[in-house]
């Protein structure tokens, strides 16, 4: 075994300062009168799921942000998940909310999503959403894109100019962080990698970064990344061992920085949906502000 080169890039350190900076927020809120409240859909009785659930709304409880937890019977058809999608669309204490996912599988996931009212979009998954980030207009921005860009800049990895290779295609993360890395404020160079992709070692070589986000235990193998370039585990599957990132052990060896997993991405990810919960609470109170009696 050769020695640790990489720094790690502590996400719960740096959760503790978001959380410490949304504090401030939520209580300057309070004093005007708007509390936020995050509200959360799950259908089912997935225990992972439900874990997850669980720890927003502890998150909450750290920030004093109100949880609105509404839970379904997994056997459920489409007219009642839309149902309690009206409901908090129209409900005035839920600021922002998610559906968790994934949807048991006769519920149809595109649908639900759209169904949300873009202004309470907490993922930043709504289509409209999406559109916005494409045009560059204010929206709330997909959790972990957005995490791993602020863990990056917390690190001081260079990103501009530099070329970023993410594998994987999914829409919480490969799809729509290229976007966020490609705006000006960011200029780097950014590519999609997939299933389809000809000589995936090959491309993740040239990288300086690179945002492992398949899903695939064990994906990134050390003889693939170039010396010190930044790796960030996002993928994360259940396997015989227990939970398996993207990156395989042995990258610490050869990289520069890396966003371990767990311990990374994970608590960024739940940072940045308070974020935008606390944002769209702070456009609400300027809105009271600016609004005559
Ligand atoms: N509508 C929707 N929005 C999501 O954001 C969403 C979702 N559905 N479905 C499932 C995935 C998964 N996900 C995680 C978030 C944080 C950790 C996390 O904090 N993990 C910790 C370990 C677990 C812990 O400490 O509780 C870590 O990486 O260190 C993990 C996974 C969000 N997801």
């Amino acid at each position: 075994m050769g020695a640790v080169t990489a720094t790690l890039l502590d996400g719960k350190a740096t959760r503790d300062e978001i959380f410490e900076d949304l504090k401030t927020r939520v209580s300057a809120l309070a004093a005007r009168g708007v509390v936020p409240g995050l509200g959360t859909v799950l259908v089912g009785d997935d225990p992972a799921s439900a874990a997850y659930v669980r720890g927003k709304h502890s998150d909450c409880a750290k920030v004093g942000i109100t949880s609105i937890a509404r839970q379904l019977p997994g056997d459920i058809g489409q007219a009642e998940l839309d149902a309690t999608i009206d409901e908090l669309n129209t409900n005035p204490e839920c600021t922002g909310y998610i559906v968790q996912l994934p949807l048991p599988k006769q519920l149809d996931e595109n649908s639900a999503l759209e169904r949300i009212d873009p202004s309470k979009d907490a993922d930043g998954l709504h289509p409209v959403n999406l559109g916005r980030l494409v045009l560059g207009t204010p929206a709330p921005l997909p959790c972990t894109p957005r995490g791993i860009l602020h863990l990056l800049r917390r690190y001081d990895v260079p990103i501009a100019g530099a070329n970023v290779v993410v594998v994987g295609r999914g829409i919480t993360v490969g799809r729509s962080i290229g976007l966020l890395f490609t705006r000006r404020s960011e200029n780097a160079t950014v590519t999609l990698c997939h299933t389809g992709t000809r000589d995936l070692a090959a491309e993740v070589r040239r990288a300086d970064i690179v945002v492992a986000a398949a899903g695939v235990p064990g994906l990134i193998t050390p003889e693939m990344v170039k010396p010190g370039a930044a790796v960030v585990d996002v993928g994360v599957s259940r396997t015989e061992d227990g939970l398996r990132g993207d990156v395989a052990p042995g990258v610490d060896e050869v990289a520069g920085w890396l966003s371990p997993n767990p311990g990374g991405v994970g608590p960024l990810t739940r940072a940045f949906l308070l974020t935008n919960v606390v944002e769209r609470a702070e456009r609400i109170a300027a809105d009271l502000a600016s609004t005559p009696s």
